[in-house]
């Protein structure tokens, strides 16, 4: 009997691509567990904007609501560069953060041994590398009032974006970024601009309030982020958790991604209230890229973001702990057996597209599962 409701919402661009391979890992999943998943799809973004001229329909928002998770692929493409600004794709992503109210966003960055030659970087640099990068992402600039490009009637115009944090919105997640530390190595790094930015200074003041007050066991840092972001690529296994705002967080996380060999290799989990009045935590599972308009529909996307996306959904929507590490094992002897995607193809390695990553990624897991 299917007990878990998740909910796909592939999107665009390579969106489809890499949440069919999502899709097989759960087959894989299904036969070998009890109370599997029932999967229903819904429309987001581009695609949903072609069907109803919103990038998500009210009836897929309930859906999203009513969902044990969201498994999310990505938004987004030139095809929809003349849409009205609020019926673009990326719309339909920030609707489901908000409504659903996903404030925290972790986004790990893990450099697998195999793909320590795979990064920009030296291999001393990034081998072992654990990090984890959580992100404001309900509040900030991408949310604040006004928002918007005024004329003002003498030949120029002003654009304007708000950058708006409250009290218990840095409390959250910084509470949560404590408890994450406590489960790691226990060190917290909070990253804002207090020298140029009121919310810096407002940020800076609650993270150090609420580590004195409830966790002066455990060390917190302070960096402004643009240093923070250096020092993410000159010593980056410094750090333990990150805790930054939401457009601070969005860029070193991609900063961080090629840490780990590739932006296809980042997932994240997006969380809202542990304690919500629907008695579950509200969660969405999704790649830290985009819809890489370059490289869709060529089924040469990296998927390993999307099924790392979907370990983290394992672990953190349904306790399915000894399953998420299977699946995180299944995606490393992947890579030890030399299969990679042309992301991450390295001499000797054996190259492969999504669907056969997908494949190899799969059979790996269903033995790990038996
Ligand atoms: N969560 C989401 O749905 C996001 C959507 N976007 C949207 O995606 C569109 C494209 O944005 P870009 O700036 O190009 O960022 P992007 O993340 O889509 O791509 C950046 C680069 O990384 C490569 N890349 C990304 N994912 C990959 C994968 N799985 N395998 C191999 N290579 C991969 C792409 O080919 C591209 O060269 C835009 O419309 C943007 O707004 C951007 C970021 C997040
Ligand atoms: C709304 C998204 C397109 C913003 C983004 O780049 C992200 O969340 O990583
Ligand atoms: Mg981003």
């Amino acid at each position: 009997m299917a007990s878990r409701k998740l909910l796909l919402l592939p999107g665009d661009g390579i969106g489809p691509e890499i949440a069919t391979e999502a899709q097989k890992l759960i087959t894989v999943l299904n036969e070998a567990t009890e109370g599997g998943f029932e999967i229903e799809s819904g429309l987001v973004g581009g695609a949903a904007y072609d069907d109803c001229g919103e990038a998500i329909s009210d009836t897929t928002m309930e859906l999203a609501q009513a969902s044990d998770a969201v498994l999310f692929g990505s938004v987004g493409g030139p095809r929809w560069d003349g849409v009205p600004y609020e019926k673009r794709p990326e719309a339909g992503l920030l609707r489901l953060r908000k409504e659903m109210g996903l404030f925290a966003n972790l986004r790990p960055a893990i450099c697998y041994p195999a793909l320590a030659d795979a990064s920009s970087l030296k291999r001393h640099i990034i081998e072992g590398l654990d990090i984890l990068i959580l992100r404001e992402l309900t509040g900030g600039v991408y949310f604040g009032e006004p928002k918007e490009i005024v004329d003002l009637g003498n030949g120029q115009k002003r654009a304007v974006d708000t950058q708006v944090y409250e009290t218990y919105e840095i409390e959250r997640i910084a509470r949560a970024a404590f408890e994450l530390a406590r489960t790691r190595r226990g060190k917290v790094t909070s990253m804002e601009k207090r020298n140029v930015m009121k919310t810096g200074v407002f940020w800076n003041e609650v993270v150090s309030r609420v580590h004195r007050e409830e966790f002066s066991d455990l060390t917190l840092e302070h960096e402004l982020a643009d240093a923070g972001g250096m020092k993410l690529v000159r010593e980056p296994k410094q750090f333990d958790v990150i805790v930054t705002d939401n457009l601070f967080g969005d860029m070193l996380s991609d900063i961080a991604a090629m840490l780990t060999g590739s932006l296809g290799m980042l997932p994240s989990a997006s969380l809202g209230k542990p304690d919500d009045a629907s008695g579950r935590r509200k969660a969405l599972y999704e790649p830290v890229h985009g819809s890489a308009p370059d490289i869709a529909g060529q089924g040469i996307a990296n998927p390993i973001a999307m099924i790392a996306s979907l370990a983290m959904c394992l672990r953190y929507s349904f306790a399915m702990t000894r399953e998420a590490e299977a699946l995180e094992a299944a995606i490393a002897d992947t890579l030890n057996d030399g299969i990679r995607t042309g992301d991450i193809m390295a001499e000797g390695c054996r190259k492969v597209g999504t669907s056969e990553m997908g494949d190899a990624v799969a059979e790996r897991f269903r033995t790990g599962l038996a």
